[in-house]
């Protein structure tokens, strides 16, 4: 790999002698690792894990995580170790057990998103927003798999966020950046790299980062990303952050034998990642905490309020409601003929992000219902609270999974006229519905595998 040579000049000074081994790193192919959802697979899983994380594991090769129909359950994410690092973080800097609102500011594809859903509470709303749309939805399809119901997914630029001031106890800022710690990973990022483009991150990092403050609470939590080591768009960034807004920086404790490298600037303290020292790929993170303290929330000041989300119907509620365990811990909304739920006690929060932002998804989405007609909707089938014990199921092996996510018809070899929920290793992966004895296959068209299958299939899940 041909590096930059102002790139290879910066990275000599930053690591000393160390650099002949950061170079060799970068020749070596990168690590495989996933993080399993531990809501949805409670099973002992097999391989050795990031240190870092309790759900995340070194695969010992690249399977074709397409073709594993577990995957498309929600039942893991394939996500690079490095930024496992994130559960650290909300470990040691916030009461996880409290309720909390939580922004991912760049969540697509959903990486951190998915696993700050699973570190937070179920009574914590998680605010999931990517700017541009196309990223956005297959963020959406990501949350939905995941499966925990207290998440909205949306689609703003940073300065919106500033209409929901000090509603945030964290903020996740996963920001767009010159991607040197994908030189390994993504040769192409190479020949896109430029000292100007460095220069034009920043800034935009800078923006982003002065635009969304608003929306952070006092003694809130900002945790800052990036994949790049270069300065500029790191350790500078944070220095002018606490420059500009009063603001703090924390340090973290870990064990220094992970290969996590301390940075320093202005009093401002970094965590920087080099392949060549932990088993993952380049990444930096800082943490801030923003000055004062949090007034206690007050959503019900007496006026009687407008709310935007409008109660679902007593009649559609009644078809639906036992889809999911503990209907009466939600709150059941419907727009048009979409019923979907959300805690409820978040209602008044996600009220308020309704009004305020995009809303592209949100919670869980349970059924479209017109007249007495009800159709159960993917997400349902991947909701960590779905009723399993409302439908009928049928367990298919791998080659039926696959060709049912490829949206083939399979022959169930069954017979009626009923939705059915078609599962592999007993995880749902979607609906279809009886016609005599063939079937409808209502997998969504967008999430479908659309790659040509090898003559050889896999013959398990990476799982198990
Ligand atoms: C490093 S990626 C995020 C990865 C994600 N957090 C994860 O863990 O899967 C940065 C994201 O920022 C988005 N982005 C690009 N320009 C942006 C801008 N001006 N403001 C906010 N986000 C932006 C990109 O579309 C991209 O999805």
């Amino acid at each position: 790999m041909k590096l930059p040579v102002t790139f290879e000049t910066r990275m000599q000074r930053l690591l000393g002698e160390n650099y002949s081994k950061f170079q060799q790193s970068l020749q070596q192919a990168p690590p495989v690792s996933i993080r399993v959802n531990r809501n949805k697979f409670q099973n002992t899983v097999k391989f050795p894990q990031v240190p870092w994380t309790d759900s995340g594991y070194y695969l010992a090769e690249r399977p074709s995580f397409t073709l594993d129909p577990l995957l498309h359950a929600g039942a893991y994410y394939v996500q690079e170790a490095s930024s496992m690092f994130l559960e650290q973080v909300l470990k040691q800097t916030i009461n996880l057990d409290l309720p909390l609102h939580v922004l991912d500011l760049c969540g697509a594809p959903g990486g951190k998103s998915t696993h700050l859903a699973s570190l937070i509470s179920k009574d914590s709303l998680l605010v999931s927003n990517e700017v541009i749309k196309s990223r956005a939805t297959i963020l959406a399809e990501n949350i939905a798999k995941w499966g925990t119901g207290n998440v909205l997914v949306t689609s703003n630029d940073p300065r919106d966020f500033g209409r929901l001031s000090e509603f945030f106890d964290v903020m996740v800022i996963d920001a767009p950046c010159s991607g040197e710690g994908m030189f390994r990973k993504d040769p192409q990022a190479v020949g896109e790299w430029s000292e100007e483009n460095v220069v034009l991150c920043a800034r935009r990092q800078q923006r982003i980062l002065a635009d969304t403050w608003e929306a952070l609470k006092p003694g809130g939590i900002l945790i800052y990303s990036t994949c790049t080591w270069n300065e500029a768009e790191n350790e500078e960034n944070m220095a002018w952050l606490a420059g500009q807004e009063n603001a703090e920086s924390i340090k973290l404790k870990f064990d220094d034998c992970l290969g996590i490298v301390r940075s320093e600037l202005q009093g401002v303290e970094g965590y920087r990642f080099y392949p060549h020292a932990v088993q993952g790929e380049g990444f930096f993170l800082a943490v801030m905490r923003k000055a004062g303290e949090a007034e206690e929330e007050n959503y019900s000041s007496g006026k009687k309020k407008k709310y935007k989300l409008q109660e679902a119907g007593k009649k559609e509620k009644a078809l639906v409601q036992d889809w999911l365990q503990h209907p009466e811990n939600l709150a059941w909304i419907q727009h048009n003929e979409t019923i979907f739920t959300l805690p409820e006690n978040l209602f008044e929060a996600a009220d308020e992000v309704y009004q305020k932002l995009y809303v592209i998804y949100g919670g869980t989405q349970v059924a479209e219902v017109a007249g007495k007609k009800v159709k159960p909707l993917q997400q349902l089938a991947l909701s960590q609270h779905l009723n399993k014990e409302a439908f009928n199921s049928i367990e298919l092996n791998l080659e039926k999974a696959i060709r049912y996510l490829r949206k083939e018809d399979i022959n169930l070899g069954s017979h009626g006229t009923d939705w059915v929920l078609l599962q592999y290793n007993s995880m749902p992966l979607g609906w279809a519905k009886q016609i005599g004895n063939r079937i409808n296959n209502y997998y969504p068209k967008e999430w479908r595998i659309r790659m040509d299958l090898p003559a050889l299939l896999p013959e398990k899940s990476v799982l198990e």
